[in-house]
């Protein structure tokens, strides 16, 4: 059993992309839904979250097992919404063969050759058993990767365009912005603990010296005082970082547009954050240094954001009538919608999304499918517990429903500058990504081989496994390796996290990275990477929240 019956791609199972659900329950099946090649994706984005990815920045940047310790620190988002060989020769196996790089990291090359997994291709099921899985390493544990370099300006090549902030204090690597730097991240991190406390002070102050702010803000204040801290968090550790930053900074400018926000706003927004830091902070922290770095920075901030709102052009929002809704299973849903003017985002990106039956709740959401000409948009959703928008989505969202959808953000994208072979992780409906992107290979016809380890907790849980299978049986390039956390085994899957299994195969060191799903599983799965000794700026992901 292995890799027969075209596969040809992937390590263990594949799947084509369209069918979504294969498994049990039988609801629906395969088949339908997406009509696009591959996978027309698949939508993916649920809702309401929780922790963060925020804090993996800092591990890249303190090294690979540092984890922060702030507490919120799963939390940022922009102060209001803001908000992944052929079959036969894939993955563990083939995974050395193809490259030559795959060896366990810590241990010799020889003596780790993950072993004999057929390559690929997922086999149904049928296909290897315990001993197909790739050896689990035995060496000790792998050196620490070196500290992933500074890199400030360095454009990831995945971002789309790097701009530069807009003048990151002249120049980046002056002592000025050095300081500044640490003063916000040293203060900041003295503050973080607080952060409920924080995050009151600042709606509180900001509805006082701005009241007509409030209506931007949905009824139930909760969630989204977890955005303001999401956003801050990612910019105090993006701070350094300016290319990146500006590009988020002005995504986030544009998608602000929705809300009706205008320029006095930032202002502010900026007087309300500093009033509030420093009331949390308090006097003996809160120093003149400290505010004119906090101040110098916001500035900048406002200034990114401002200035691509007002050079935007287009829609602040595109109207979209919901086309269909599948329900797969009791908590997951396939929604497509389709919009009468193209959005114009790329596969990979994420949009925010308002439904009738929640209003003023934006949500992120990811596109699983690459945008093409019919404007439909493709969104997988999955409840969250106690989760308004995505409880509502699944269970109650209708054809012919009209939701709002804002301008398209986020930076795991393809550059079709790079010609570097793909490694996509996927837990969850954080399939959708790798999806998108895997449809836009095939409609660009792609020689690039792309490995795509999805995971689920259980086997029902890769709702989309049949499709991935086709998928990997039709584009030789194309390997997928189901991950659930229970004995896959029976069904030819690896068994664990699905971020602990990939690293088992070693570094990727040669490889793109894409990572998507859960915060929680986002950032475990970033550090398995760096400690199996993954260069840092080959993994891409982005601060994705569904609350
Ligand atoms: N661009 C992106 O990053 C996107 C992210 N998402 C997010 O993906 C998530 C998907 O949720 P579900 O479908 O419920 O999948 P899930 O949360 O059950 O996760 C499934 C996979 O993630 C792993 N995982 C989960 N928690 C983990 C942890 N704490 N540590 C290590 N591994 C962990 C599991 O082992 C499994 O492989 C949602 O939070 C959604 O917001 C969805 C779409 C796009």
């Amino acid at each position: 059993m292995e890799a027969r019956d075209g596969y040809r791609g992937g390590p263990r199972g594949a799947e084509a992309h369209d069918g979504r659900r294969s498994e049990p329950d039988g609801y629906e099946t395969s088949s339908g839904p997406f009509s696009r090649p591959l996978g027309s994706g698949r939508p993916a984005g649920p809702d309401e979250t929780d922790s963060s990815v925020f804090d993996i920045a800092d591990d890249r940047r303190d090294g690979p097992s540092y984890r922060p310790s702030t507490p919120g620190s799963d939390r940022p988002d922009p102060y209001r919404s803001a908000s992944e060989g052929s079959s036969m020769t894939y993955p563990p196996g083939s995974y050395g063969r193809q490259s030559g790089v795959r060896s366990y990291p810590g241990s010799t090359p020889a003596a780790a050759p993950p072993a004999p997994y057929d390559g690929g291709r997922y086999d149904g099921g049928r296909h290897n058993g315990p001993s197909s899985m790739p050896p689990i390493p035995t060496a000790p544990p792998p050196a620490p990767p070196a500290p992933p370099a500074p890199a400030p300006n360095a454009s990831s090549g995945w971002a789309p365009e790097g701009v530069g902030l807009p003048a990151p204090r002249e120049a980046a690597a002056s002592n000025d912005v050095h300081d500044m730097v640490s003063l916000i991240r040293s203060s900041f991190a003295a503050v973080a603990p607080r952060s409920d406390e924080l995050t009151q002070l600042f709606y509180g102050w900001l509805f006082r010296i701005a009241p007509e702010t409030r209506e931007l803000f949905p009824v139930t204040m909760e969630l989204q005082r977890t955005r303001l801290l999401r956003a801050l968090v990612h910019v105090v550790q993006m701070v350094d970082r300016p290319d990146e930053l500006s590009v988020f900074l002005r995504q986030l400018g544009r998608d602000h547009r929705k809300f009706g926000v205008i320029g006095e706003h930032y202002d502010k927004v900026g007087e309300a954050l500093l009033g509030a830091l420093r009331e949390t902070a308090g006097p003996s922290l809160w120093t003149r240094e400290v505010e004119e770095a906090w101040s110098g920075a916001y500035g900048i901030v406002a200034q990114a954001m401002r200035e691509a709102a007002d050079a935007e052009r287009g829609p602040a929002v595109w109207m979209a009538r919901v086309m269909e809704h599948r329900r797969i299973s009791q908590d997951l849903a396939v929604v497509r919608v389709q919009t009468s003017q193209p959005v114009p985002y790329q596969a990979g990106q994420y949009v925010s999304v308002e439904t009738p039956q929640r209003p003023r709740m934006w949500r992120s959401m990811s596109p699983a499918n690459a945008p093409g000409p019919d404007c439909v948009l493709e969104f997988h959703v999955r409840t969250v517990p106690g989760g308004w928008v995505s409880r509502a989505i699944v269970s109650h969202a209708r054809v012919g429903d009209v939701w709002r959808i804002g301008p398209p953000m986020g930076q795991m994208t393809l550059d079709p500058r790079s010609r570097s072979d793909l490694l996509m992780v996927a837990g969850g409906t954080g399939l959708a990504p790798a999806r998108a992107i895997i449809e836009q290979l095939i409609i660009d016809g792609t020689d690039r081989k792309v490995a795509l380890f999805v995971g689920g907790r259980t086997w029902a849980d890769l709702y989309d496994i049949e499709a991935l299978r086709r998928s990997a049986q039709e584009n030789p390039w194309l390997s997928v390796v189901p991950v659930v956390e229970d004995d896959g085994r029976a069904h030819g899957a690896e068994t664990g996290t699905v971020g602990e299994v990939v690293a088992r195969y070693g570094a990727w060191a040669d490889r793109e990275i894409t990572v998507s799903g859960s915060p929680p599983m986002v950032r475990a799965t970033v550090n398995a990477l760096l400690d199996a000794g993954t260069p840092f700026l080959n993994i891409h992901y982005d601060p994705y929240h569904t609350d």
